[in-house]
């Protein structure tokens, strides 16, 4: 397979690159820049010295039609312009942006801020929430891929709501990131000394992630719901968790929803729903493409609380990507994929 990445060297970008070095279906990997042409990639990231020492190519509207996959992982707003000419030109387009998540071009002007996608380029896109749209997965040529918080979302939750066992109106989703979630682009809420042994709360009701998990409670769950979402900013590099308080229908158990949990995700190979006995920490799943999920039911509350972690960089982009890769070329879903989690 001949592969680009438009954007390869910001985060998304190199976390792209280390999983495809291992792909053996990824015959030749070539990276794009809009800003840094020319230099090499391993002059710029000397960890991959002897790995990647090819120089960064401009991008180019007529070259880019020449590829299996075009992945791109650039900051909203450029692939709205970027791709849809593409669409349907040769390559598998696969965006790590926001760009076309949102059905609604109005939702992704108000919360994004910029002008959105042509109307026709979202409508051909498929979300690429793997375990939820394989279907339209593999027929489409545009992947929106997930943003990093609806997916440790929507994976933990969509199955208890779509068999009606939480009450989605009275959701409240708390999440926290690490810091990679913001990119490479240093700024004031990333900076060291206001990140380390600090802890933040941002976007209040504002994150341009709650319309998107609010479209998938819809589409994947039949339900249509505003949910409280809440993102905080942790110390340290990787990995998000999800925790959602959620009303419990009548007579519902924990171990009703675990097992609703197990039923869906069986032989899902990136789910793990979590014993009751287990730990539960981000670094369980620290680079790599699984979601761990974790239910515990207050029987005084009547209300479940619903955990689930990522690493935001994996199964929250670049992982997820190449899983969709390998659902559109019919290969095996953890093709690339088989890392063990980094946990000391
Ligand atoms: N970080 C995360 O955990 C997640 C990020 N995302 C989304 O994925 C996208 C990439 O994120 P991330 O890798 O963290 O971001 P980074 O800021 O780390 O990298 C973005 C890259 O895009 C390139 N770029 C910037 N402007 C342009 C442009 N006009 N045209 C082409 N390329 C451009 C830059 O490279 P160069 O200057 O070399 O062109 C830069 O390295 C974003 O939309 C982000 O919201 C989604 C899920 C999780
Ligand atoms: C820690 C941190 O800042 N995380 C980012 C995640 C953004 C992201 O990746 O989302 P889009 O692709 O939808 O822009 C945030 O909360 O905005």
């Amino acid at each position: 397979m001949k592969i680009g990445i438009i954007g390869a060297t910001g985060y998304g970008g190199l976390e792209l690159m280390r999983f495809l070095h291992n792909h053996p279906e990824a015959q030749q990997i070539d990276l794009y820049t809009s800003s840094e042409e020319g230099t090499l990639f391993s002059t710029k990231y000397p960890h991959t010295t002897n790995l990647y020492d090819q120089p960064l190519l401009k991008i180019d509207q007529e070259q880019l039609t020449d590829y299996d996959v075009l992945f791109t992982s650039t900051p909203a707003g450029v692939t709205s312009r970027l791709l849809p000419p593409l669409i349907g030109s040769g390559p598998k387009l696969i965006d790590l942006s926001g760009d076309f998540r949102l059905k609604e071009a109005e939702d992704y002007e108000h919360w994004y801020k910029k002008t959105p996608a042509p109307k026709e380029a979202i409508e051909q896109s498929a979300y690429g929430l793997t375990e939820w749209n394989k279907e339209a997965i593999r027929k489409a040529d545009l992947i929106a891929n997930p943003g990093c918080y609806p997916t440790a979302v929507l994976l933990s939750l969509l199955p208890l709501i779509k068999e009606w066992l939480i009450d989605p109106k009275g959701l409240i989703i708390d999440a926290k990131s690490g810091v990679s979630g913001a990119g490479n682009t240093p700024g004031p809420m990333t900076h060291f000394s206001e990140t380390n042994e600090n802890l933040s709360i941002y976007k209040i009701n504002q994150h341009q992630h709650i319309p998107e998990i609010e479209q998938g409670i819809e589409l994947f769950g039949n339900q249509k719901t505003p949910v409280t979402f809440t993102t905080h900013l942790v110390p340290m590099t990787r990995g998000i968790m999800s925790t959602s308080y959620a009303p419990l229908s009548e007579c519902v158990t924990e171990e009703k929803l675990l097992d609703c949990l197990r039923e869906y995700y069986d032989g899902m190979p990136f789910i793990r729903v979590m014993p009751e006995s287990a730990k539960f920490c981000t670094k369980q799943v620290y680079g790599t493409n699984f979601c761990d999920i974790h239910v515990k039911v207050d029987p005084r509350t009547n209300r479940a609380t619903i955990v689930s972690v990522i690493d935001n960089l994996v199964k929250g982009a670049a992982g997820q990507a190449i899983q969709n890769m390998n659902v559109l070329f019919g290969l095996k879903e953890t093709t690339g994929l088989n890392e063990v989690p980094l946990f000391i």
